[in-house]
């Protein structure tokens, strides 16, 4: 399973501080959608310069003009963007000739969406790389909130899958066990302290 940073920094500067930090221990390297609308793309051609060795994640969250997002962020350097599973199906269409077209992928984010299993499985079908099973900040911040049905939903649908929800160290084998092949963590990262030991320690709780 891979490790993936969501950098919800909010600024360039910021986003490229803790990249540096975290590299050694992350495969892939998320540029959150509160940074992407704070910094512009600009921000995602700083990270692929600055790490041109890891895979860049322009978290796009793209509801329409699918294909013409997608190719904005895969022309400033991401590998792989975000469309929304709540899109049309025409909109994952686009993002994901405009991914064919550069040789990057498409990743549905499958936050909000009632039906994540059926969903991801549509998406799938459509092209899409892998749907990421997500409960975003505000979500996780509702009473009651348990990572356990993002878990079941993601070993439910049986395609590929990141997993998105507040995962931690205490959290990460479990994301594993269901079949993810990639932990998303931010929160337990950029929030951390020392944020190169908590990527360090993810990296080490992945079996
Ligand atoms: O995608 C995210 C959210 O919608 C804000 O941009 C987060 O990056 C994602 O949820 C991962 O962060 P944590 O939940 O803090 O691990």
């Amino acid at each position: 399973m891979k490790l993936q940073v969501a950098m919800d920094v909010l600024t360039t500067d910021a986003a490229l501080e803790l990249a540096a930090k975290v590299a050694p221990y992350v495969d892939i390297i998320e540029l959150g959608t509160p940074l992407i609308k704070a910094e512009g793309l600009r921000a995602v051609t700083a990270v692929k310069t600055a790490h041109p060795d890891k895979t860049v994640f322009a978290d796009l969250k793209t509801m329409d003009a699918g294909e013409l997002e997608a190719d904005m962020a895969f022309t400033a350097g991401a590998d792989l963007v975000t469309v929304l599973g709540t899109a049309g199906d025409s909109t994952i269409v686009g993002a994901v000739a405009a991914a064919t077209k550069h040789g990057k992928g498409v990743v549905v984010d499958l936050i909000g969406v009632a039906d994540k299993v059926a969903r991801a499985r549509e998406v799938t079908a459509l092209g899409a790389a892998f749907v990421e099973m997500h409960a975003g900040l505000d979500e996780q911040a509702e009473p009651g909130f348990s990572l356990a049905t993002l878990l079941n939903q993601g070993e439910t649908a049986r395609v590929p899958f990141s997993l998105a929800g507040g995962v931690s160290v205490a959290t990460i084998a479990s994301v594993q066990r269901a079949g993810a092949k990639v932990a998303v963590a931010g929160g337990a990262i950029y929030g951390a302290e020392d944020p190169a030991a908590a990527a360090a320690a993810l990296r080490a709780a992945i079996i």
